[in-house]
């Protein structure tokens, strides 16, 4: 589903940050990235969600080789893709029920059809007293758990979440991690980037490391 070919990225005329990448992630794999701080994993995930285009290499998302994809038709692309960012990127002026609900608007979906499903999953997420109050009131580990129902509400067919447990306590940790399995187990591709040993060490998984900018991935 997607598929990486000697990838390499660097940014303006700095040294390349990732070099001669080449994997793919299959549909509906799991897969955690990880490696030091500075590695690459944002700078490789910004590439899966096609917001950077890579220096050399080939990169095809859905079967299509993206170097060749009109920028207009990038938006629809994405759409097949939920996306977690470390900086959450909430709409503040939207609700908490209304940033989760949106990629669902997005598609022209009747409210009635969902709303059961947003307020469900917010209660799941330990929001479900948080769902009429705007984001800036929330505190890091609340908004970061609206990004994440947000990028899952859709069941995309890949789910990118970067440093999705960051800031928020064991326990919730591990019922983030059970959320990202079990869309797992419906059909998303899932890549967790993280540094978190811990948590990667519950879920026997495919680990892509980064170092230095090469890519090892261990099965
Ligand atoms: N916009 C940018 N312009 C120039 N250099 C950048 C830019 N973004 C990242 N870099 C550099 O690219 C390298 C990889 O950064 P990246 O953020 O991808 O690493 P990371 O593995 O996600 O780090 P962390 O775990 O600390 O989030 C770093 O050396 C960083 O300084």
């Amino acid at each position: 589903m997607i598929h990486f070919e000697n990838v390499g990225l660097r940014y303006g005329m700095g040294p390349e940050v990732l070099r001669d990448l080449s994997f793919d992630i299959p549909k509906k794999s799991f897969q955690f990235l990880t490696g030091p701080s500075g590695a690459g994993k944002t700078t490789l995930m910004r590439l899966l969600f096609m917001s950077l285009k890579p220096t050399r290499g080939l990169i095809r998302m859905f079967d299509r080789d993206i170097s060749v994809i009109p920028g207009d038709e990038l938006p629809l692309l994405r759409r097949r893709i939920g996306i977690v960012f470390q900086d959450f990127r909430l709409l503040d002026h939207m609700t908490t029920y209304e940033n989760v609900a949106l990629p669902l608007r997005v598609r022209g979906k009747e409210e009635a059809s969902y709303r059961s499903d947003v307020v469900e999953l917010l209660k799941w997420v330990g929001l479900g007293e948080r769902i009429n109050v705007l984001p800036p009131v929330l505190s890091g580990g609340e908004k970061q758990r609206v990004a994440i129902a947000r990028a899952l509400i859709d069941q995309p067919e890949v789910l990118l979440a970067d440093e999705p447990t960051g800031n928020v306590d064991p326990p919730m940790a591990q019922r983030l991690l059970n959320l990202f399995i079990e869309l797992n187990r419906l059909g998303t591709a899932v890549v967790i980037a993280t540094h978190d040993l811990s948590l990667m060490d519950r879920v026997d998984a495919r680990r892509m490391i980064l170092s230095e900018g090469h890519l090892d991935i261990y099965d």
